[in-house]
This record gives structure tokens, C-alpha cells and sequence, in this order.
């Protein structure tokens, strides 16, 4: 596609160097650039991408989108005041605006995201739609799966995305939409047709402000939807995103359990095998069953029902996608063994996720509760504690052991956490290997007892300084079992 064609709509502070030029690809990393790019140069966290312009030329780079005034002969340089946003302008020119063509379902907020996408795409394929998907565990483009690096794609990598699916003929995409994509511009200029929100509870405090920081980021998605905005009434962020949007020109609907609700659930029963309750929706009544435990799965289904009425997807598909459904990898997943343990691998890594889920397993539980949990390394501080005293609170014994310690000492990371526990209560262990903490719980466990093991549910890796090692709770908590 021409330059000329690519910066159709950019607002640009100057241009210098010709745009009538072929540009064969788009990227913001000097690492991947092929001949005949323009490169993005975005100002990092950690460094200035401005840097990489030698190498990006060295590389077959043509043009620059940049924010400094530079001028170098033979290539084009686009001035512009923020390159993070241009870049998601140029990728939706570039990729000629895929997602007008696409039904994409955006679901944002602190947890659920994986498991509502994961649900609705499951649902989508028994309507015989062709679905692509995008989130923390996997992309699939409708074709091919490769795992994610991140939950939400750089604009550049969603956009080229969007086009896969379409190419290989999907009609909708279910994706996960974080609080850093829609701060960070990487979800501008796309259309969305159904936005969803699940809640908001502490998390990402590194990055953002304040809870109201990370709310007005997440709520920056429901102004970019079109068909419908479905939001959880009973959350207290849900109630103020509701108030700002409920007026805008897209339909806003809402779901809930204790706040009358458009979508709403009543006689909730919940036990080892899953959720069952009677479903209200505007027009009709029924039962729903869905064999994955914990009230939070029942807050997830209203949110995918509430979206599949939108989209007119027949009663009987979503009922028996839903009754059927083989849970989601990592969040809730049982480890099968023939000695009596519950075993219980899952995705919580935030104080709410953590306290939703041994509240759970509190409520079939026989014997005793024992969790194994850490927190993440460079990432939100502040919720160390709080995961520290819930973890404590909510189980039997648990075992504080180290989640991804990235570039922090392990050690320390979890000093952050005991500040949470009652220390005078000796019902916890600090073992900072976490395959050793795995181990241990296992072997502390009777029939009966119920071990939680937290935080990284479908990783298999653990990321220790900057490398990647494999890592799987399931398959080590396997081996302890059999
Ligand atoms: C805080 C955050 O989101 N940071 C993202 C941001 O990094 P950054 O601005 O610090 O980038 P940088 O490393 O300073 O580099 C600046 C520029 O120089 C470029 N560069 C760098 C080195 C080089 O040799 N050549 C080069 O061109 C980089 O590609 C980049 O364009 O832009 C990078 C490029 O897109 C992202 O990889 C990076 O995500 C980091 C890895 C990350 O950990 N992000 C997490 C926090 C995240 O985004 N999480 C959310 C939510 C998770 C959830 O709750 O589900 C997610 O959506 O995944
Ligand atoms: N609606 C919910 N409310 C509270 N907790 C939930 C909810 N759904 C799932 N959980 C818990 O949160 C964990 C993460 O769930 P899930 O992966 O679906 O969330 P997510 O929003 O995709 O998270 P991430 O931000 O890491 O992508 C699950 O393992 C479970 O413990
Ligand atoms: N998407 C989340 C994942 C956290 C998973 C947990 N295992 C950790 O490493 O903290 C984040 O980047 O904050
Ligand atoms: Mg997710």
C-alpha cells in the first residue's frame, strides 16, 4: 500500500521525504522490521524507540512515524504529537479497517475476561460461526493457534490479526480487552460490536493512578461499541461505568445477581459439579446449568448470555455450549488422581480472584483447604498483602511460595506478602521453590482436602530475572500424585 494511502486521516505535524513510496509492512520493534517498512518509534517505559532508527534502516525500513523532528536523506519521516495512537490509525488504514468487517466481542475488567471469551467462543462455533479468539492464554485466527504473549496485542499485531481471521473466514472474534490496550491505544480505531465488563477489584496499581485511573480506562471501551454494552450491575465499578454510558447512542444492558438486572440469575445452587440457576432475560425464563463451579461462573455465564441474545443465538445452542462445556484451562481445572485429593489448578493472582475462589471450594469442601499461592514479580505491589491475608483467611494451612519472580528477589516478594498474614497463626509455610511448595501441599493432603494451587493456571513457564523456564503447576502436581 502507497505511504500516501497508509496516513489517509493521521494528524500530522510534518512530513519529510516522499510518501508516494510502497510500504510492504508496519512495525515498532527494530527487531522484526523487513525491507520496505514504516517503523513506528514509540517512547517506552524502559527506552526511546527513536534509538532504533539506524538499525530499523540497516534492516529495509523506508519511513519513519515519529514524534522528534529528524531528517534523514532518502527516507521519510511522519511527525506526529503521539506515535502510540498514530500507529493504531495507520494499522487499521493498513490493514484496509478489518474489524468493520468483523463482529468482534470485547470483554474487559479485572477478571473473567478468559473464561467469558473462552464460553462465548465455544458457543459461536456450535451456532456454525467460524470464531476467532484473543486473549491471555491463545490467539487463533481461524485457522492457526499460537500462544499469547500478552492478553491483549500491540494495535500493529491486532490489526494484521483482525486480517488473518477474515482471510480465513471468521465472522466474529471474542477478545479479551486489558486496562493497559485501551490506556496504552492499542484497541483505537477498533469497532466493536458487543462490549461486556465483568468487574473491577484491585490490580494493575503499577500502572495505573487509582481505581478510578483503571476504571476510566476500562470504560473507554464501551464508547467504541456498536450493537450493544453489557455491564455487571452488582459490581460497584459496573454501576458507575453504567451511569456514564447507559445514555450514549449504544444500547447498554445489564446483568447481575442482587441488583435488578436485565439479565439476571435466581435459585442458585453451586456444588463440586458446577452452577445451576434459573436464568431471567427480558423475554423468557429457564435453567441453566454449567458444570464449573464458583459464583463468579455464574456472573460469567449472564455476561455470555446476555451477549448471545444480542447476537441472536438461539436458546437451545448457548444452553447446551454451555451444559456441555469442558471449563477452561487453568481457571478451576481438577487434577484427576486416584487418591482421594482434590487438586485444583487456577488462574487466581488477584485479593478478589483468590477470595472467590476458597470461598468455593469452602462450600464443598469435606476436609481441609490448602493453598498454594505467590504473587507476580514487577507487577502491582500493593496487592501482595492483601492476596497474603485472604490466602491465610480463607484456607486451612497455606503454602506462600513464589509465583513469576521476574527481575525481584523471590525472597522479598513474598516478605510482601507475610506482612498480610497473621504471623502469630502458625497455619502457613513459607517455601520460596514453588515446584518444592506444590510438593509439600500435596504430600500435607488427606482424602478429602482440597488443594488450591494459584496464580498461574495455564502458564507452563515460570519467569525467573528475564528468562522463560517451563514450568506447570498441573504436570508437577501430576507427577506428586501418581
Ligand atoms: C506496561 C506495558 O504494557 N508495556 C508495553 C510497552 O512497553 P514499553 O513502552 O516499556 O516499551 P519499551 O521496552 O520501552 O520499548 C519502546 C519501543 O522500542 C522498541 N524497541 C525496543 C528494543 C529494541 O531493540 N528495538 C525496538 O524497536 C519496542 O518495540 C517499543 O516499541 O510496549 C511494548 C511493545 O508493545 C510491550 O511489549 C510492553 O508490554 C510489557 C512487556 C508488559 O509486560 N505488559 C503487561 C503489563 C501488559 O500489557 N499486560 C496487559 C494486561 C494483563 C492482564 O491483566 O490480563 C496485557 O494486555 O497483556
Ligand atoms: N467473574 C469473576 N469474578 C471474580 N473472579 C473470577 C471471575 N471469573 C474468574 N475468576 C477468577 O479469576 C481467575 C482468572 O479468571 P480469568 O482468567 O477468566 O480472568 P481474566 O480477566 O482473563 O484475567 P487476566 O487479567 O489475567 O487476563 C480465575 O482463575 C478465577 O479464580
Ligand atoms: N495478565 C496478568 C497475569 C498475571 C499472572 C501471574 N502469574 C503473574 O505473573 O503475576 C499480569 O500480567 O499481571
Ligand atoms: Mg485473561
Amino acid at each position: 500500500m502507497k505511504l500516501e494511502k497508509v496516513i489517509e486521516g493521521l494528524d500530522v505535524i510534518s512530513i519529510k521525504g516522499d510518501i508516494n513510496l510502497d510500504i510492504a509492512n508496519i512495525e515498532y520493534d527494530s527487531r522484526k522490521v523487513i525491507e520496505g517498512t514504516l517503523f513506528v518509534c514509540v517512547k517506552g517505559f524502559t527506552v526511546d524507540g527513536h534509538k532504533f532508527i539506524d538499525s530499523a534502516i540497516e534492516k529495509g525500513a523506508k519511513a519513519f512515524l515519529v514524534e522528534e523532528d529528524i531528517d534523514i536523506q532518502g527516507y521519510t519521516f511522519i511527525r506526529v504529537e503521539n506515535t502510540r495512537k498514530s500507529m493504531a490509525k495507520v494499522a487499521d488504514n493498513f490493514c484496509n479497517h478489518p474489524s468493520e468487517k468483523l463482529g468482534v466481542i470485547g470483554v474487559t475488567g479485572t477478571n473473567g475476561k478468559t473464561s467469558i471469551t473462552t464460553f462465548l467462543s465455544e458457543i459461536l462455533k456450535l451456532n456454525s460461526n467460524k470464531v476467532g479468539l484473543i486473549g491471555t492464554i491463545k490467539i487463533f485466527d481461524g485457522e492457526k493457534e499460537v500462544s499469547s504473549n500478552s492478553t491483549t496485542p500491540e494495535s500493529v499485531d491486532l490489526q494484521k490479526t483482525f486480517n488473518n481471521m477474515l482471510d480465513n473466514g471468521c465472522d466474529y472474534c471474542a477478545m479479551e480487552v486489558s486496562s493497559h490496550s485501551l490506556a496504552l491505544n492499542r484497541v483505537d480505531e477498533t469497532k466493536f460490536k458487543l462490549g461486556l465488563f465483568t468487574n473491577l477489584t484491585p490490580d494493575h496499581l503499577d500502572f495505573h493512578r487509582d481505581l478510578d485511573d483503571y476504571r476510566d480506562a476500562k470504560e473507554r471501551l464501551f464508547y467504541k461499541t456498536t450493537l450493544a454494552n453489557i455491564i455487571n450491575i452488582d459490581d460497584e465499578g459496573g454501576k458507575k461505568i453504567y451511569e456514564n454510558i447507559k445514555n450514549l447512542g449504544t444500547p447498554c444492558y445489564t446483568y447481575g445477581i442482587d441488583t435488578k438486572s436485565d439479565f439476571m440469575a435466581k435459585d442458585i445452587k453451586i456444588d463440586a459439579a458446577g452452577v445451576s440457576y434459573r436464568l431471567i432475560t427480558p423475554t423468557y425464563e429457564e435453567v441453566i446449568f454449567v458444570p464449573v463451579p464458583g459464583r463468579f461462573t455464574v456472573y460469567n455465564t449472564l455476561a455470555v448470555i446476555a451477549a448471545c441474545y444480542m447476537l441472536d443465538i438461539p436458546r437451545g445452542v448457548f444452553q447446551e455450549a454451555l451444559r456441555t462445556t469442558g471449563g477452561v484451562a487453568g481457571r478451576f481445572e481438577v487434577v484427576p488422581n486416584n487418591k482421594g485429593i482434590n487438586v485444583i489448578v487456577d488462574y487466581a493472582h488477584t485479593p478478589d480472584a483468590l477470595e472467590n475462589v476458597l470461598k468455593t471450594a469452602k462450600e464443598f469442601a469435606k476436609g481441609n483447604i490448602i493453598t498454594v499461592f505467590g504473587c507476580g514479580g514487577d507487577r502491582d505491589k500493593s496487592k501482595r498483602p492483601l492476596m497474603g491475608k485472604i490466602g491465610q483467611e480463607f484456607s486451612d494451612i497455606c503454602f506462600v511460595t513464589s509465583d513469576n519472580p521476574r527481575t525481584e528477589d523471590p525472597k522479598l516478594i513474598i516478605e510482601d506478602i507475610l506482612k498480610g498474614l497473621d504471623q502469630k497463626n502458625k497455619n502457613y509455610r513459607v517455601v520460596v521453590d514453588r515446584k518444592e511448595a506444590i510438593e509439600e501441599a500435596i504430600k500435607f493432603a488427606k482424602k478429602d482436602d482440597i488443594v488450591i494451587i494459584a496464580g498461574k493456571g495455564h502458564e507452563n513457564y515460570q519467569i525467573i530475572g528475564k528468562t522463560k523456564y517451563h514450568f506447570d503447576d498441573k504436570e508437577i502436581a501430576k507427577e506428586c500424585l501418581n
